[in-house]
């Protein structure tokens, strides 16, 4: 994919002292879903902040579909779903959304929309008798309703419950699927690991990891567990794999992305004496740990 809908080119950003943004360079293609994960602190708000338009940025670019953040332009572009979503208690879903339109100039089946993000029920009800979840599927309705460009979201799936964060994940899919740049802040390393494309790491104001899990996993060098049991022998197996016996029947292996497939087939070739085999690729969160934690340079 090549149409780059979010491009961030050497940020920078100052807060009085202190730089929280370190040169970011970050770019999110049309149909992308990006993780954007680091821990407290380490300049993600600021970055979609700065990507708002909220905060002014110090040097660098950033440009939405090729315009300037704040611009009209660019805040027609783009939807941002906040981590606590909040709208007017005494409106219901339904005059909430109707007045987003009008305000955006936008024609929109609001009762479509509301069914699609599981808020039928709740069309006529006051927003103020909503449950977290519902606020946020409400507010997942707003940014399906400016057919944005790009849709920032922070922490979307916070304090939802696991249906819930399943049927977020699937309209996030959607968007994406209709060519929308999806740009995620999480702390929810197994969502994200299954639900987006690419994961961006952020460390102290420094973007330090930014690719695919895989392309991760590969640059960290970091191994596969494989645990193979043995029909009776394991001690075959251990002369073939060279690996670790660890009870009577089982052996573990780590290995690295390249010497897989090669390891795969030397326990295939052992047909029957072979009983079952179980591959543990490395976890986000094992790579979240190393990169977040590697020291800069
Ligand atoms: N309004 C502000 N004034 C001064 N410093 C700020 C302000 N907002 C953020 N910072 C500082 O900027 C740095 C980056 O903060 P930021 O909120 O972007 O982190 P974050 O990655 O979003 O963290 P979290 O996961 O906790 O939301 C921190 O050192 C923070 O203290």
């Amino acid at each position: 994919m090549t149409d780059k809908i979010l491009e961030i080119q050497g940020l920078v950003k100052d807060r009085g002292q202190t730089r929280v943004l370190h040169g970011v360079d970050l770019t999110v293609s049309a149909g992308e879903r990006v993780a954007l994960l680091g821990h407290n602190g380490a300049g993600k708000s600021t970055l979609i902040k700065t990507v708002l338009g909220l905060t002014k940025m110090g040097s660098g670019s950033v440009k939405i579909a090729g315009h300037k953040p704040g611009s009209g332009a660019a805040r027609a572009d783009t939807a941002f779903l906040p981590e606590a979503v909040s709208f007017h208690p005494a409106l219901t879903g339904r005059e909430q959304l109707t007045l987003f339109a009008r305000l955006a100039g936008q024609k929109a089946d609001i009762a479509g929309l509301l069914e699609r993000v599981g808020l039928a029920d709740a069309l006529d009800r006051r927003i103020g008798t909503y449950s977290k979840g519902m606020r946020q599927r409400l507010g997942l309705a707003q940014v399906l309703l400016g057919k944005p460009k790009l849709a920032l979201l922070d922490e979307p799936t916070s304090g939802l419950d696991p249906i819930s964060r399943q049927d977020l994940y699937a309209i996030i899919d959607e968007l994406a699927a209709a060519g929308c740049a999806v740009l995620i802040a999480s702390h929810a390393l197994t969502e994200v690991e299954a639900r987006t494309d690419r994961i961006a790491i952020m460390r102290k104001g420094h973007l330090v990891a930014d690719d695919t899990l895989a392309g991760l996993s590969a640059k960290a060098g970091l191994r596969t567990k494989m645990r193979v049991r043995a029909t009776a022998d394991a001690e075959a197996l251990v002369q073939v794999t060279g690996g670790r016996r660890m009870n009577g029947a089982s052996v573990e292996i780590e290995i690295d992305a390249a010497g897989k497939m090669e390891m795969l087939r030397k326990i295939a070739e052992m047909g029957g004496a072979v009983a079952d085999v179980d591959i543990t690729p490395p976890r986000l969160e094992d790579l979240y740990r190393f990169y977040a934690k590697e020291e800069l340079h």
